[in-house]
């Protein structure tokens, strides 16, 4: 008999109709806009290294990108430490960043959320040891609480700060759904 996981992964309306808007399109395109203004006015050595982190940094990669103006490449890390939970467990890693991408050159790093910081600064720490020329995160989203990195690592740019839920939309899934949500959601 199949198997009935209906309770894990509900129905894509249901998450939505139990949900509320925290942050509107608007406000989300004015932050990104903010973001690529203050990256913009940077000075980098070389063109940008920009490292899109899969999956969640993919809606915000894709809408910042088409505001920069300096001379940037565009490539892409993967971990993931949530899957399907809205809690966080270990970091596994799917494709790790490589010495001819970094070494000696302005790096970028760009995710959706900075929420407990394990995911970002596990990238950087990873990023740093092949000695880039300058490393750099932006998020769309820093999520306020005090659970942050005690090592004090956080990104340099940071489009809005939301309240400690779990939130979705503008790249963020709720069980893999909503993604593609141009506001964000919490719920
Ligand atoms: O600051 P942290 O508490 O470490 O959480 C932030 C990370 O969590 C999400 O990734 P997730 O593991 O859900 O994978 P995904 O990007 O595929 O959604 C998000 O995209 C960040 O990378
Ligand atoms: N979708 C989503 N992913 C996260 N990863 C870390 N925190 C969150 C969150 O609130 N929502």
């Amino acid at each position: 008999m199949a198997k009935d996981n209906s309770s894990h992964f509900p129905q894509p309306d249901q998450v939505l109709n139990h949900a509320e808007v925290i942050v509107s399109e608007q406000d989300v395109d004015n932050a990104i806009s903010k973001l690529a203004e203050q990256i913009n006015s940077q000075h980098y050595s070389a063109p940008l290294q920009i490292f899109c982190i899969m999956n969640g940094g993919l809606y915000f990669a894709g809408q910042l990108l088409r505001l920069l103006t300096i001379p940037v490449t565009v490539n892409y890390l993967h971990a993931t430490r949530y899957g399907d939970k809205t809690q966080g467990q270990e970091l596994q890693w799917l494709v790790k960043p490589k010495a001819e991408d970094i070494h000696n050159q302005p790096i970028m790093l760009l995710d959706d959320i900075f929420d407990e910081g394990i995911t970002l600064e596990a990238i950087a720490k990873e990023c740093e040891a092949f000695k880039p020329s300058s490393l750099q995160c932006a998020v769309l989203v820093d999520k306020n609480h005090q659970r942050k990195p005690e090592s004090g690592f956080k990104p340099e740019f940071v489009g809005l700060s939301v309240p400690d839920r779990y939130i979705f939309g503008c790249g963020m899934d709720y069980k893999g759904l909503w993604r593609n949500l141009p506001a964000i959601y919490a719920i």
